[in-house]
């Protein structure tokens, strides 16, 4: 009867790697600081601590860096012609310009809200050359003779 309470090699081989990997995740689990950070992004999530007044003067100060920081700026939205006809006019003048597209950035609708605040326009495009607002793509357009001198002015084109 000696050998029916033989455990086989294999089953004893076997057994190690299924315990070991068991405990492992489960240790570093708790040691880990993974577990906390997870925890915190989930508690920043749904306690959002932001108010709706917060969150516009962000998107002031943001759109009020944007015209100060770039010598061109357009903020625009993908799918506005008027933006797009803006653009081309800016890119056929080999004009650098900063473009945000304020439909594929979160704040967009904020930073919208924000330009009519500061210019008193609200439509896309809304161009700003060397700090000063210009205002749309018509009022663009009908600037195109004095256009290049304006950026080269502000050293937005060469
Ligand atoms: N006359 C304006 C027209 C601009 C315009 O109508 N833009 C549209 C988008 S194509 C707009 O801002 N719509 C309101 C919105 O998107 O909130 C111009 O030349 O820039």
């Amino acid at each position: 009867m000696h050998h029916l309470i033989q455990i086989p090699r294999c089953v004893v081989l076997a057994r190690r790697p299924i315990s070991r990997p068991f405990l492992r995740p489960r240790s570093n689990y708790l040691n880990s600081t993974n577990h906390s950070s997870f925890s915190m992004n989930f508690i920043r999530k749904f306690f959002r601590t932001s108010t709706p007044e917060e969150e516009m003067s962000a998107a002031s100060t943001k759109a009020q860096t944007i015209i100060k920081e770039n010598a061109v700026a357009v903020f625009s939205k993908s799918y506005c012609p008027h933006c797009q006809a803006s653009k081309k006019l800016l890119d056929d003048l080999g004009a650098k310009y900063f473009a945000i597209e304020l439909d594929e950035v979160d704040d967009g609708a904020a930073i919208q809200s924000a330009l009519k605040e500061i210019s008193g326009q609200r439509t896309v495009p809304n161009i700003y050359i060397g700090g000063k607002h210009i205002g749309g793509n018509s009022d663009l357009q009908a600037k195109k003779g004095e256009l290049k001198s304006l950026l080269q002015s502000v050293g937005a084109a060469a």
